[in-house]
């Protein structure tokens, strides 16, 4: 008799965390670029990552080093299952980039693993699974990528013990830039330079534009949303670690955004636009400012997205 063996492909696209504002609290999903990953089940009782195409093999093949293994071994172990699983990751995430590239893989194989399971999970539930890969990658296991990229939207997560997540409904048509310089930023080390402590007058700050940048997103209010894509806290230190920093958000407010800031821990920036042809001007003039601190960079124009990480396609091999 044969042994069919069904394979899913599985995509989650790239985020956009903290929002300026919202460090380790907001997040929002872009509809492309994302990671995928091919999973099927087998008679072993290993998880293995088979092969990653498009990381140039800098990436750990152990999959208890790579977030699409450590996310599938975590949901594995919270249903007691001692389960064979094959993943091939296609990654399509520059690493180190800002856009939650260690968050698409681990989203990815997740949505992936609980679809050949049956959906023992809901897709919100699959959060702390996803986390735990964050903690691998970075140190830390925040959620503000893993959130949007799985559930879509712009997504708050209110607090952390217990894990409370909240969907910011969006209103308004609202549209991303990135632009990412061909340079490495790891997460966890620009977590590092952050200060501890914050003084009360940037916490006031800090909370009166998080708290206006959700009303404007609510809205909508594009005014109130660029008042308040303003960031006391990471910013100031993280930003200097990105060479034009400060030209390249000018340049994109000029252009016509409503406002600009790192996206994650960098290196790319992130600007919020009212429209496409504004999105996509912003991205050329973000360009020519990394052009002209010798940087070469790509840029990415897409609506948020509304609909977070989901199952391409199954197909049933012999
Ligand atoms: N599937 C994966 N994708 C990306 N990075 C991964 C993956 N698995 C493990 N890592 C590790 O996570 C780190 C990159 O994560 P991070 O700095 O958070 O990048 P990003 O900001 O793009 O999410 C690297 O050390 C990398 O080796
Ligand atoms: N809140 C985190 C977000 C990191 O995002 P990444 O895309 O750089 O992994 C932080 O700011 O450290």
């Amino acid at each position: 008799m044969l042994n069919n063996k069904k394979i899913i492909r599985a995509f989650a696209p790239a985020t956009v965390a903290n929002v300026s504002c919202g460090f380790d609290v907001l997040g929002f999903a872009v509809d492309q670029p994302g990671d995928e990953v091919e999973i099927a089940l087998n008679a072993s009782a290993e998880v293995v990552i088979k092969s990653i195409v498009g990381d140039k093999g800098r990436l750990p093949l152990q999959a208890d080093k790579n977030t699409a293994g450590v996310a599938v071994m975590s949901l594995l172990n919270a249903l007691g299952l001692k389960q064979g699983v094959e993943i091939t990751l296609y990654k399509n995430l520059p690493l180190g980039s800002g856009m939650g590239s260690s968050a698409a893989s681990a989203v990815a194989a997740l949505i992936g693993i609980n679809y050949l399971l049956g959906e023992p999970f809901q897709k919100k539930d699959l959060l702390p699974f996803a986390m735990e890969a964050e903690r691998v990658a970075c140190g830390a296991a925040h959620a503000d990528n893993v959130a949007p990229s799985l559930l879509g939207g712009v997504v708050l997560v209110r607090g952390y013990d217990p894990l409370d997540v909240v969907d910011i409904p969006l209103s308004g048509q609202l549209y991303c830039t990135l632009a990412h310089p061909n340079i490495e930023l790891k997460t966890e080390d620009s977590r590092q330079v952050l200060r501890q402590n914050i003084p009360l007058k940037d916490a006031i700050t800090q909370w009166g534009n998080i708290a206006g940048l959700v009303a404007g997103l609510m809205k909508p209010d594009y005014d109130l949303i660029g008042r308040s894509l303003k960031d006391v806290v990471a910013e100031p230190i993280r930003s200097l670690l990105i060479p034009g920093f400060n030209e390249i958000k000018d340049a994109a407010v000029k252009e016509g955004a409503l406002g600009c800031g790192i996206s994650g821990s960098g290196p790319t920036l992130f600007a919020l636009s009212k429209n496409y042809s504004t999105a996509d001007r912003v991205g050329r003039a973000m360009q020519l400012q990394f052009l002209k601190h010798k940087l070469n960079s790509e840029f990415y124009v897409s609506e948020v997205n509304r609909k977070g990480a989901y199952v391409i396609a199954e197909a049933v091999t012999a």
